[in-house]
């Protein structure tokens, strides 16, 4: 992929020597959108995310008081950063006083950023213009966090979503991201990949255990919430991230505003998140697409969706985790 239209986490054009040098003695397979994926740390990833993850491994230095959202792609990161921004910046940006609230002209992604994303495109970025609490995100394993931000107090919201529901949308958010490149990938081939872990981001099952204990270790440091629950109660869940965060008491009003100002009903009808871009090239709209829980029954047949189940048990059997559907 070389087109100057193609998102940056897809190319390969801004990679140092040091990235090339480690990427060559990394393993690879062929990619779903870019002919090669490298596996680091255990995770599958594009070469320009791996060196967004490199970069923030050695700089990124956590402060006690950030707070770091994180997910597997796809499993409702676009809504975390909203409620979560939202939440503390209740005061300064009260949702009450409408009409001028940032999330109503501003993508969630350009308000909080993508750590490994911001550190590929800027390798310099050091963070400390944002206000305090910092809020970012990043997709990065439990494993492969940057040392700071296991030494220090900062805090996690890890989202989880249920695997087959994440799957389909990753699936789709890829056929729009790169038409050509998708358009002969069959999906039987993708879920394969993905149920062997070799899927951009994979293995997910790792990635949502490494937390799920993390948060059960250490429940003060990391919070596990789940797509499925921020929908069905939305208000409860946001409660709970709040007392998490120490955010102090929150009329419900107050949550009955933040929770619709976040839905996706809301955030997907604004003009900026129909026809923006990012500065990355990825539309905005490409990140919200149905936002329900078991949507994946239109996509996936019978049997996909039975082998991706026979994936979930497998590898969470015994954890105490369950997805509901
Ligand atoms: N406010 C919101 N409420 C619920 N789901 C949302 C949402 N905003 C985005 N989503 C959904 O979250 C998924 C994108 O995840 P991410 O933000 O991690 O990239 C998409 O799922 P679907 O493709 O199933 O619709 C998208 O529609
Ligand atoms: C992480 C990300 C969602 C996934 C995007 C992605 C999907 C598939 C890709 O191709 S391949 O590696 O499987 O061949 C590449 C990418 C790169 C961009 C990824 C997005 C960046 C931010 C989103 O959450």
């Amino acid at each position: 992929m070389s087109s100057s239209s193609v998102p940056a986490y897809l190319g390969d054009e801004d990679l140092t020597q040091e990235t090339r040098d480690l990427i060559s003695s990394l393993p690879k397979e062929k990619g779903w959108l870019v002919s090669e994926m490298y596996q680091y740390q255990g995770r599958w990833n594009t070469q320009a995310l791996l060196q967004g993850i490199l970069i923030c491994q050695k700089r990124f230095e956590a402060k006690d008081s950030d707070i770091i959202l994180v997910t597997n792609p796809k499993s409702g990161t676009t809504w975390l950063k909203a409620l979560v921004f939202a939440l503390l910046n209740r005061h300064k940006f009260p949702v009450s006083s409408s009409g001028n609230h940032p999330l109503l002209v501003t993508n969630p992604h350009l308000l909080v950023p993508f750590l490994e994303g911001v550190y590929y495109e800027s390798p310099d970025s050091d963070f400390s213009g944002l206000p305090s609490p910092r809020l970012m995100n990043t997709h990065i394993s439990h494993l492969s966090l940057p040392e700071s931000v296991k030494s220090s107090s900062c805090k996690i919201v890890y989202c989880c979503r249920n695997p087959k529901d994440m799957f389909v949308s990753l699936w789709h958010f890829g056929k729009k991201l790169a038409p050509e490149e998708t358009a002969a990938y069959p999906i039987e081939k993708a879920v394969e990949a993905f149920c062997e872990g070799k899927f951009i981001g994979g293995p997910f099952w790792d990635h949502i255990l490494e937390y799920w204990y993390a948060s059960r270790e250490n429940p003060n440091k990391v919070l596990f919430v789940t797509y499925e629950d921020l929908k069905k109660q939305t208000g409860t869940e946001m409660k709970r991230i709040a007392e998490f965060l120490g955010c102090g008491f929150i009329e419900e009003e107050e949550v009955r505003e933040i929770v619709k100002l976040c839905s996706f009903e809301s955030l997907s009808n604004l003009e900026v998140n129909r026809h923006g871009k990012l500065p990355n090239g990825m539309e905005t709209k490409t990140f919200f697409r149905k936002g329900e829980i078991g949507g994946w029954r239109d996509t996936l047949s019978e049997s996909l969706a039975a082998e991706i189940d026979r994936t979930i048990e497998e590898k969470f059997h015994g954890s105490g985790l369950i997805f509901s559907s």
